[in-house]
């Protein structure tokens, strides 16, 4: 079964005020989007809900919300933090975890990444787990084993069947925010290598059927070519999520 197209839009800790949220949520509600994407938007935490809820006023069902982080636990005293079963129970149905921002700048290691997926797995909540090396670890030649290190935390602790609601961003951490996007044939070859793990450390099944999706300065003019390699099933995009660009580039594959 051919995998569904993805576009994840990442709008990170923007915008920076509720009426341009709501300019920017009205624009994607009322837009023509290619009916056969999957059309998922990660506002700040403050918005999540509010997001939603203004989606299901303007009769829009079909671009769903997510988080752009979650804890391990349910409730308790963890200040600051939110849990996969908030998540849940306010109908949020996707968390994004293990950004590289939040791997850096937060320290999380990818051992607790994988706890949180794990926990957001049992929630019945569907992840979008990011990987991605950074330019030292490209440039000394170790893209493959970092995106394997980052995967190989998660996978002891998924059943096959739980891959079904993993969504993978491989954003190379050189490509984020830099205007510096991965060549098609770059990009192409670590997400073949990355369903070449999967095959071997979870089963060819989840392989085949794994959407790996490709962050990195993702723009309209860059989508065509990456979204036409095998291996790249989607975008998980980020500054240009906040600009009507980001309709184009959901419709990357539509056939006018
Ligand atoms: O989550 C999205 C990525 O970090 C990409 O961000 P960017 O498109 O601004 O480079």
């Amino acid at each position: 079964m051919a995998r569904k197209f993805f576009v994840g839009g990442n709008f990170k800790m923007n915008p920076a005020t509720r009426a341009e949220k709501v300019k920017l949520v009205e624009t994607l509600a009322a837009a023509d989007l290619d009916p056969n994407v999957d059309v998922v938007i990660a506002p700040p935490a403050l918005y999540v809900i509010p997001t939603a809820e203004l989606l299901k006023a303007k009769g829009n069902s079909f671009v769903k919300v997510a988080a752009q982080n979650c804890y391990i636990k349910s409730s308790g005293a963890f200040t600051g933090e939110t849990s996969p079963a908030q998540l849940a129970d306010a109908e949020i149905p996707y968390v994004i975890l293990g950004h590289s921002e939040r791997r850096t700048l937060f320290h999380e290691t990818s051992a607790f990444v994988a706890q949180k997926t794990k926990a957001a797995i049992d929630t019945g909540l569907s992840v979008i787990l990011c990987i991605g090396e950074t330019l030292a670890e490209r440039e000394a030649g170790t893209t493959l084993a970092v995106v394997e290190e980052q995967l190989n935390a998660v996978v002891p602790l998924l059943s096959a069947e739980e891959w079904s609601k993993i969504v993978i961003a491989y954003e190379p951490v050189w490509a984020i925010g830099t205007g510096k996007v991965a060549t098609a044939a770059q990009a192409q070859e670590v997400h073949a290598a990355i369903r070449n793990f999967l095959s071997k450390a979870v089963s060819p099944s989840v392989a085949e059927n794994t959407r790996i999706i490709y962050g990195g300065s993702v723009s309209e003019k860059a989508a065509p070519e990456l979204a036409s390699q095998p291996d790249i099933d989607g975008f998980l995009v980020g500054g240009a999520s906040l600009k009507p660009e980001f309709i184009a580039i959901v419709n990357v594959l539509r056939k006018s």
